[in-house]
């Protein structure tokens, strides 16, 4: 579960997050959604403990992050939008690594690590430097390494961005899994139809406030149509600006 309260970050005068109030329980995939800058990956990066929050509180599986950091990062695996990944490392170093960091080593991290690898169809790359993996080949050993100290709350920024159809299914179906488990998933995406297929409930975000949030049947009741995602969205967010463009082109 997380528990996130009151929740404020600003850089100087500027507010990227104002005054959030959110909580993802156990056993649900949430979607977080929101036009580019609107406050999205602030939120993450403070979930996960690598940025200081202005004011408020987030609490991980129960652990409060200021008071046991310790605790509330080991129950989190946090997958950022743009990952740091040691080149000179294996696909199984970097796993053997990642468990490390979390104080977890031997034979159940070898294990869990070699079926990682091979769930993700890099089996036969566990034993090469991560400088010759593809691009979608390193996304999916972070993803792995997300997962390899078994923590209880997943935080993924953009998660779909890179990976091949397959990967993305593989993706979708462990997040699944993983939340039927009694896990907590929670995912930002610009992808909405992913949103739409595979989220529980979906949080919408603009200029650093949650503006909707709530399984899509009630976005549509809040929207008062039965619409997609995207209308919703859209109509939220602010869809002036594909008018500004079409009156642009037709001038
Ligand atoms: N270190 C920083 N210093 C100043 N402003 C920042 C900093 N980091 C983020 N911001 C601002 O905070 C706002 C929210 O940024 P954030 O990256 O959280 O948005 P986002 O919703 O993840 O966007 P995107 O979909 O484009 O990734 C933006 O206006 C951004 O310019």
């Amino acid at each position: 579960m997380i528990e996130i309260s009151s929740l404020c970050k600003r850089y100087g005068s500027f507010t990227a997050v104002r005054s959030l109030d959110l909580v993802v329980p156990s056993g649900e995939l949430f979607g977080f959604l929101g036009p580019n800058g609107a406050g999205k990956t602030t939120t993450m990066r403070m979930i996960a403990g690598i940025l200081q929050p202005t004011a408020g509180s987030v609490r991980i599986a129960g652990h409060d992050l200021r008071v046991d950091p310790l605790a509330a990062k080991k129950a989190l695996g946090f997958i950022p939008d743009r990952p740091f990944i040691y080149e000179k490392l294996t696909g199984i170093e970097f796993l053997r690594f990642s468990a490390g960091l979390y104080g977890e080593q031997g034979p159940e991290v070898e294990k869990r690590g070699q079926e990682l690898l091979a769930l993700f169809d890099l089996e036969a790359w566990r034993d090469e430097l991560v400088e010759s993996y593809s691009h979608g080949m390193r996304q999916k050993l972070i993803i792995a390494s997300a997962f390899v100290h078994r923590p209880a709350v997943i935080v993924v920024d953009e998660p779909m961005v890179g990976l091949d159809p397959k990967s993305s299914k593989i993706l979708k179906d462990l997040f699944r899994e993983y939340t039927r488990r009694g896990h907590t998933v929670m995912m930002s995406t610009h992808t909405l139809e992913i949103a739409e297929g595979m989220c529980d409930r979906i949080g919408i975000m603009q200029r650093g406030e949650l503006v909707a949030c709530g399984t899509m049947d009630e976005l549509r009741r809040t929207s008062g149509e039965d619409d997609a995602l995207e209308d919703i969205f859209l109509r939220l967010t602010g869809d002036h600006v594909a008018r500004e463009l079409i009156e642009v082109l037709d001038a």
